[in-house]
């Protein structure tokens, strides 16, 4: 299996390209349009039938309510698994790139003109390839069920817990980091918004100001896209491949083949009623997860420390400082950078020679010297974790005390944060109990 590459075009049947001389001006009441209320129960038989129709393989996989296999209040989601043994490397869904839908294609030639877009969101520093991707839904849904893509859009989830979902008390009630990655959301959503009503004079208008699809909309292209991965930052969106769930250690793998068809396979033997998901990446990082995706990934195997007083540098990030190795585990183990870390910054206040003489021993991997240091400081260092885990702990009880006053009708999404809070604390009490144990020893 390969992935895309760059020089791979993936080719449309015309029966799903549009042109966008055929967008109504006014909505039409002989076209039915997708009802996106929030909770309206979705329908996926029909996705499965259009996905078959346009020669979508997925033989040896059925879908289930993902509560089959995890609790989970969101009786709305679906997930994959397999209704045989699958061998490792077994393809298990094939979809033709006629019905992809990638922001290369969609800036290329699917809609109308989006320059003035473009210029409107590189000096937001907005991502361009997510917003072909809504405006390409925006336009799709203003087809109604003319749209060739309307079976697999009503198919769709209607709620969203994600970060863009959330209100302002929500990201009152989320500690700073994760309370910063949710409003990105939002305001990626806002800033597109903008960009539509500003800039875009080819969508009817009924459809821009129709805040709750827009908003679905963007829900939609956020939670439900991927990154090629060939390197460009294009996204795409494959139907039904759609519906793989995540998991930090997957069980299926996307590729491409070389007429730009999309193929699933699984990494590892399968057994039948297994379920089968993909990464999403965020391994290192679940609030991050949960803030663009909407779910609180339980098995997480880690999480970012979420200390973020530290200035980078550029020897702390050779060190190690970085969201994906700054690491507390539901162990309650830290990772060696969050010690090398420290240690260095230590030297730093003290001994700027012996800070040179240390940050040289962890680039040569000279374990000897860093192991010197690492001893020399251990209980300085356990003290500054401490500290940070205290008081993130108790800046956490407030927040757990927020959550309880808050009106669950008017902001549906506490519930869900209430979950992550958790999450949070039981990863940060492990490590608690790991630093006092070590502390104890100094009294
Ligand atoms: C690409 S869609 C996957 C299909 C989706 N479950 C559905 O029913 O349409 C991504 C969404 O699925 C849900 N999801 C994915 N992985 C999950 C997991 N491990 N646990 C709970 N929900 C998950 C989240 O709501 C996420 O935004």
């Amino acid at each position: 299996f390969q992935l895309l590459p760059s020089s791979i075009r993936i080719n449309r049947p015309t029966s799903i390209h549009h042109d966008t001389t055929a967008i109504l001006s006014n909505s039409d009441d002989s076209i039915n349009y997708i009802d996106t209320s929030e909770y309206l129960q979705r329908d996926i038989n029909p996705m499965i039938s259009w996905c078959e129709m346009y020669g979508v393989d997925h033989t040896s996989i059925d879908f289930c309510p993902t509560s089959s296999f995890k609790q989970l209040s969101n009786s709305q989601d679906y997930t994959c698994y397999a209704v045989t043994d699958l061998p490792a490397g077994s393809p298990v869904l094939t979809v033709p790139s006629s019905i992809l839908l990638d922001s290369y294609h969609i800036k290329q030639n699917e809609v109308g003109e989006l320059s003035r877009s473009e210029e409107f969101l590189t000096k937001l520093r907005e991502p361009l390839p997510l917003f072909y991707l809504y405006v390409k839904l925006l336009y799709e849904y203003s087809l109604g069920d003319t749209s060739p893509y309307y079976d697999w859009l009503n198919s769709l989830p209607r709620s969203y817990d994600t970060g863009t979902s959330m209100t302002p008390t929500c990201y009152d009630c989320l500690p700073p980091l994760a309370a910063t990655y949710a409003k990105t959301e939002r305001v990626r959503y806002i800033n597109y918004q903008s960009a539509v009503k500003n800039t875009v004079d080819w969508l009817p208008e009924w459809i821009v100001e129709d805040v709750l699809v827009c908003k679905w909309i963007f829900n939609v292209v956020s939670t439900r896209s991927w990154d090629v991965g060939d390197g460009s930052g294009e996204r795409v969106i494959v139907p039904m491949g759609d519906m793989f769930n995540h998991h930090y250690d997957p069980e299926v793998a996307i590729s491409y083949d070389e007429q730009g068809n999309c193929i699933a396979y699984t990494t590892r033997d399968v057994s039948a009623g297994s379920e089968l998901r993909i990464s999403y990446g965020f391994v290192t990082n679940p609030s991050a997860l949960f803030a663009k995706y909407g779910f609180v990934d339980t098995y997480a195997p880690c999480t970012f420390w979420k200390y973020m007083d530290i200035i980078p540098s550029t020897e702390l990030t050779a060190i190690g400082l970085s969201y994906s190795r700054m690491l507390f585990y539901p162990t309650g183990d830290i990772s060696p950078e969050i010690f090398e870390v420290l240690t260095y910054l230590i030297l730093g206040e003290k001994h700027r020679q012996e800070q040179k003489v240390f940050y040289e021993a962890c680039l040569n991997g000279d374990e000897g010297t860093k192991g010197g240091y690492l001893n020399q400081y251990y209980y300085e260092i356990y003290g500054r974790i401490k500290k940070h885990v205290d008081k993130f702990l108790k800046d956490l009880g407030e927040l757990k005390a927020k959550v309880v006053r808050v009106d669950e009708e008017m902001h549906p999404r506490i519930r869900m944060i209430e979950e992550h809070n958790n999450f949070v604390e039981e990863i940060f009490l492990a490590v608690k109990e790991n630093v006092d144990a070590v502390m104890s020893q100094v009294a």
